[in-house]
């Protein structure tokens, strides 16, 4: 017995180091493909990786399984279309049988990334932020649940794991002056001055506070914890992030001798060319209540043709030979948007399931074909989504109501004989059908929907 227990002994230390080290469990060690990380580079994921793609690198990526992170800081209580960048990363490499973290910088956004900024932020109460971020955790839960329910069928032992942390997990206990005098010793000034974020905020009119000026600080320190508490080797983020994520690199390459890298992906921009994100302004929302699925799934049907393409392969898991032939053919008749109408559906999907891909169609059929069977299956939210800025009025149905009853409730025609010769005229439409009979009474399942709604 004893003979085989100190057998087994050396068994049990060697799954536990190297879980530790190269990911959060024992699947660290499955073998990953070798194409990887050139599907990534071809789907537009991958834009600079630094200190560079070297052999290492990619051996790194293709020999097994390595973990990655990319950071979201509560600015908002909303992910937005931007952050889809990040999360289609981190999807494609969970996909490929990668270990992700989501980390919510609940103890960063207090601090406020200068990165792309021209002006420093508000300062937010704490429990803004708390609220923000179980917020954001929630619609970071949802697309990978929605990605899992809609978008994978290939079975959940071949997905990589996914982790979703909170950083004030390690600020929350930690002092500052153990902060400073422990890792704040191996930053060196000068490479954090020099930074492209620090620079351009240090001659502008706001200038630069301290703690913007720390910002870069933590977030190498996330890097750090994720490196040493996860086995975290790869930190991904947008272009914007690549000074921080320098600053991760050297801080662990300092204090452990071993190789991490970053990899950044280009922003999406609106037609301006600005950032799609909170600071332009620009949002689109991926929480119903910012953004509704049919404004979403709007949004992206009216993409101009020149970005059609780039969209399907960076918001899409479509293989990338589908999407060419999605593109010969939206080529041929650019007019029925097919490329768009695509996207739009893949996209909807990963953001609001199936419900919602369903409901976004729903509204588009009403508004745009005038589809009347639509219309009678709407429900109030989405309702009030479509005719947002519409005037709405709820009215109890009394037997004996005309279209004039109704019409001059809600001031559709004015009082009177004007009104009665407008509709005989054929200025109202009831749900699709015009009237012209102002005595017509109102009929359930004619003019009202089994719904309740008259659409006027
Ligand atoms: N338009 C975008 N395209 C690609 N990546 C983006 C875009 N917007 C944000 N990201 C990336 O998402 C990650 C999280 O970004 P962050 O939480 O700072 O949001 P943000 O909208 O950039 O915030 P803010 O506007 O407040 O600076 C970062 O890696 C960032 O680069
Ligand atoms: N600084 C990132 C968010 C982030 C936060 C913490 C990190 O460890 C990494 C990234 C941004 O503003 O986009």
């Amino acid at each position: 017995m004893a003979a085989r227990r100190a057998s087994m002994w050396p068994v049990v230390m060697l799954l536990r180091s190297g879980a530790a080290r190269r990911g959060p469990n024992a699947q660290a060690r499955r073998r990953i493909g070798s194409k990887v990380f050139t599907e990534m580079h071809e789907r537009g994921l991958v834009g600079d990786v630094f200190p560079q793609a070297s052999i290492e690198f990619r051996h790194l990526l293709e020999s097994r399984a390595q973990t990655l992170y990319c950071g979201f800081d509560p600015t908002a209580d909303s992910l937005h279309l931007g952050h889809l960048v990040p999360v289609m990363a981190l999807l494609n490499w969970q996909r490929s049988g990668h270990h992700v973290i989501a980390l919510v910088g609940d103890a960063t956004a207090r601090i406020g990334d200068p990165s792309g900024r021209t002006t420093c932020r508000d300062a937010v109460p704490c429990d803004v932020t708390k609220e923000r971020a179980s917020a954001l955790r929630a619609g970071l839960e949802r697309l990978f649940r929605n990605h899992v329910l809609f978008l994978w069928d290939g079975g959940l032992e071949k997905l990589g794991s996914m982790t979703m942390l909170n950083n004030s997990e390690w600020y929350d206990d930690l002092a500052v002056v153990d902060f400073l005098s422990g890792a704040g010793r191996r930053f060196r000034m000068g490479t954090l001055l020099g930074r492209h974020s620090v620079q351009r905020r240090l001659h502008s009119a706001d200038g630069l506070s301290l703690s913007e000026f720390t910002y870069q600080a933590f977030q190498a320190y996330d890097f750090l914890q994720l490196y040493e508490r996860y086995g975290c080797v790869i930190q991904l983020g947008g272009s914007d992030q690549l000074g921080n994520i320098m600053n991760g690199h050297d801080l662990i390459s300092r204090m452990h001798d071993d190789h991490v890298y970053g990899i950044t992906m280009p922003l999406i921009t609106n037609v301006t060319g600005d950032k799609l994100g909170k600071t332009a302004g620009n949002a689109v929302w991926l929480n119903r209540d910012r953004t509704s699925p049919f404004d979403l799934y709007q949004y992206l049907l009216r993409l101009p043709d020149n970005d059609v393409e780039r969209y399907l392969r960076l918001l899409t898991f479509l293989p990338l030979a589908e999407i060419n032939s999605i593109m010969n053919g939206h080529r041929k008749q650019p007019e029925i948007r097919n490329a768009q109408r695509r996207l739009a559906r893949e996209v909807t999907l990963l953001v609001h399931g199936k419900e919602g891909l369903e409901s976004a169609k729903r509204c588009t059929s009403t508004l745009y074909e005038g589809n009347l069977e639509a219309l009678n299956a709407m429900s109030d939210q989405e309702l009030r989504e479509v005719f947002q800025g519409a005037p709405f009025y709820e009215f109890l149905l009394e037997p004996g109501t005309s279209i004039l009853d109704a019409c001059h409730r809600i001031n559709a025609v004015p009082e009177g004989r004007r009104g009665f010769e407008l509709i005989v005229a054929g200025a109202v439409s009831i749900n699709h059908e015009r009237q012209n009979n102002p005595s017509q009474l109102l009929i359930r399942g004619r003019h009202v929907l089994q719904n309740g709604v008259l659409q006027c």
